[in-house]
């Protein structure tokens, strides 16, 4: 089996892609982020109380003939941006691009955050990271990904995200007419749980190329990129006016700046990622004053290739054993 499926972003910042999937007996159409950071399958649902549902499409697992209740199972997730849910677990037909999964753990929400409540256009998250970070309990469930495995023409699936446009998600198929030259494979390390892998260095702009094993995890679900202090403070020290704003939580400077490329490497492949996706956003609709979208990972504790990285690289996620990541140039 294979499936495909589009990568459409939320707002004009790219902020975060959402993808249609449904689910149940009729189909239930619900506007999902697939987050390789994660390994909740969670939606707005009829459980979720009203007031904290704003224009979300909602799942009602009793208007699905297929529903089943997990009765007994719980789950509650917290995010590292702060956001988080918490609810009960049906399982039910799900599919993404026309590929189904019949029986797939679906984590009704009984409560949402606020910040999850005002991204109006999210419906809800479909976990693609390693099974053993599911927080259903008593016991935990499987990711889309892990079901679908078995029935898959090949163990993968693929990330193709796009600057200020439309992308797509594959299921169990490499497409070679999504990117250019060769795919870079490197391991993974797939404990505690996420896609965690090394970039091999970075340059700022047309500088020399630092060579340096980066541990870190690539996130679909993350909005930027986050890199340690020594990398980011080197990249900001090419932009005229650029400070790390205590007030803004992070490196801003003025929209007008010139700002240098940035580039990566897996193993011997090396990816530049443009000014502009760099120059992420004015910090309000009038300001002239930009936060970047390469920030410090110092906060967090671990280092993420979040999309402002993965947007430019067609990314595959290879389930195999070992699992592997792999990366091209489109
Ligand atoms: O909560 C997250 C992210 C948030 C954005 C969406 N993806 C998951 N984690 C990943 C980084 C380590 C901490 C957990």
């Amino acid at each position: 089996d294979t499936g495909s499926a589009a990568a459409i972003p939320i707002n004009e910042v790219d902020i975060a892609y959402v993808t249609p999937v449904t689910i149940g007996t009729p189909p239930q159409t619900l506007m999902l982020d697939l987050d390789t950071g994660s390994s909740d399958l969670w939606v707005f649902s009829s459980l979720t109380p009203s007031n904290q549902v704003r224009g979300q499409e909602i799942y009602s697992p009793t208007k699905s003939s297929t529903s089943k209740l997990l009765s007994g199972h719980t789950w509650s997730i917290r995010y590292g941006d702060g956001s988080g849910s918490r609810g009960t677990v049906y399982t039910d037909n799900f599919t993404i691009g026309g590929l189904e999964v019949k029986s797939q753990a679906v984590q009704a929400a009984l409560e949402v955050s606020s910040m999850l409540t005002q991204e109006q256009s999210l419906d809800g998250l479909v976990g693609l990271g390693f099974s053993a970070l599911n927080t259903v309990r008593p016991s935990s469930q499987l990711t889309f990904f892990d079901n679908a495995r078995p029935n898959l023409d090949e163990e993968v699936f693929t990330a193709d995200l796009k600057y200020h446009a439309t992308g797509s998600y594959d299921f169990g198929f490499i497409d070679s007419k999504k990117y250019a030259g060769n795919i870079t494979y490197t391991a993974v390390q797939q404990s505690p749980g996420y896609w965690t892998h090394s970039l091999s260095g970075y340059s700022v702009g047309s500088g020399a190329f630092q060579a340096s094993q980066i541990s870190g995890i690539s996130d679909t679900g993350t909005t930027l990129l986050y890199l340690p202090t020594a990398i980011v403070t080197a990249y900001y020290r090419q932009v005229q006016g650029a400070q790390n704003s205590q007030y803004y939580g992070g490196y801003v400077f003025p929209c007008s700046s010139t700002l240098p490329t940035f580039t990566f490497g897996i193993e011997g492949a090396r990816f530049t990622i443009p000014a502009s996706y760099i120059n992420y956003t004015r910090i309000s609709p009038t300001s002239t004053t930009c936060y970047g979208g390469l920030q410090s990972s110092s906060g967090l504790g671990i280092n993420i290739f979040g999309d402002v990285a993965l947007k430019r690289a067609f990314v595959v996620f290879s389930g195999t054993n070992p699992p592997r990541i792999g990366f091209a140039i489109k």
